[in-house]
């Protein structure tokens, strides 16, 4: 009998919202981490949401999930981030009508700055981190700033929801599984100026463009609809997207956690410095990448005309601006 894994300390922010509430079965079902990894929960959330957060915390023992060793559940920093190898930072503050994307900004900013301090006295020095909450590649970065002792490389931001959404809108326009459609790249920020390239996306080793013979809508209205894909949601349903943010979330842990297949390419937002496409230093911009023993590699070399370094530099342009907004609005 092959022995018992330590557990690892997982912690999830805003545990008590909407994509927490989708995101808990995954983790604790070993969909993220794997089906022979224990994990002890720790649940983050703020004063107001407590007597909610121990609802679900009733819902996780009632599941009698057999990885979960433990659950923390709580409003303090110091206690959520205990340890943490691994840290899903899904908790921010929303967009509410009226406020100006600078004050949305400087809001989260101020989150960020926080969380980043604590996590970096608290966590464990090889804490992986993934950023969900929007804007959540700058919070991405206003957090990295702010973690002197963990390495750049850990702090990453979610695009894979975007990437899923782009295979998808592939996939039913040609009839096909989605899993079949392979390396479709997020560019850039998780935000309407995204770039979704499709020049090394195939379908069962047929390249995309060739499969839909459609280059006026692999270049327009493809890109628009994956740009506006969550608005699209939100107008649906009320709601920003959970079930799908926590299904991607799912798939960016578990690829970082396990490594990507052979062949396979995934976009994350990670650290531009160094970047082989000419993006500035010192962003978090969502690159294509590869992943093995826990550490990405940005895949270069992808051949991009003029219009597409244009769009490129569009969402690049983007995220200077946030992180100038930020830094203008807290002495970063
Ligand atoms: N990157 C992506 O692909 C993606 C996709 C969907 C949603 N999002 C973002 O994810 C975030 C969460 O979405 P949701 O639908 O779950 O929202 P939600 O409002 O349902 O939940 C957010 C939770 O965060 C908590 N929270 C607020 N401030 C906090 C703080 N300082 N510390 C800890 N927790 C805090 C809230 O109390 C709430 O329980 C939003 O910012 C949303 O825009 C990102």
């Amino acid at each position: 009998m092959s022995e018992e894994k330590e557990p690892i300390r997982v912690v999830i922010s805003g545990a008590a919202g909407q994509i927490g509430y989708a995101l808990i079965p995954l983790v604790a079902g070993g969909k993220t981490f794997g089906p022979n990894q224990p994990i002890i929960l720790h649940l983050l959330d703020i004063p107001p949401a407590m007597k909610c957060l121990g609802g679900v915390v009733m819902e996780i023992e009632d599941c009698a999930y057999p990885l979960v060793r433990g659950i923390v559940a709580t409003d303090s920093y110091e206690v959520a981030f205990d340890k943490v190898d691994w840290a899903i930072l899904v908790g921010g503050f929303p967009r509410k009508k009226g406020m100006l994307r600078k004050d949305l900004l400087a809001k989260n900013a101020s989150i960020y700055i926080e969380t980043g301090k604590v996590l970096d006295r608290c966590a464990s020095k090889d804490c992986h981190v993934l950023v969900v909450a929007n804007p959540a590649n700058t919070n991405a970065n206003t957090l990295s700033m702010n973690t002197p002792s963990i390495p750049r490389g850990n702090i990453t931001a979610l695009t894979r929801l975007d990437m899923n959404r782009g295979a998808g809108i592939l996939a039913k326009r040609l009839g096909a599984k989605p899993s079949d459609v392979t390396n479709v790249t997020i560019f850039g920020n998780h935000s309407k100026t995204q770039f979704p390239y499709i020049d090394r996306a195939d379908i069962n080793g047929t390249p995309i463009r060739t499969a839909i013979n459609d280059d006026s809508f692999l270049d327009q209205g493809f890109i628009t609809q994956v740009q506006n894909r969550g608005a699209e949601v939100i107008a649906a349903r009320g709601f920003s997207s959970a079930m799908s943010a926590a299904n991607a979330i799912k798939d960016h842990v578990h690829d970082w956690f396990h490594g990507t297949k052979p062949g396979q390419i995934v976009s994350m937002g990670v650290d531009s410095t160094g970047n082989p496409y000419g993006i500035a230093d010192g962003l978090i911009y969502s690159f294509p990448v590869t992943i093995k023993n826990r550490e990405w590699a940005i895949v270069g070399g992808f051949s991009l005309t003029d219009a597409q370094r244009t769009l490129m530099q569009t969402t690049e342009k983007e995220l200077k601006e946030e992180k100038d907004e930020v830094s203008a609005s807290s002495n970063l």
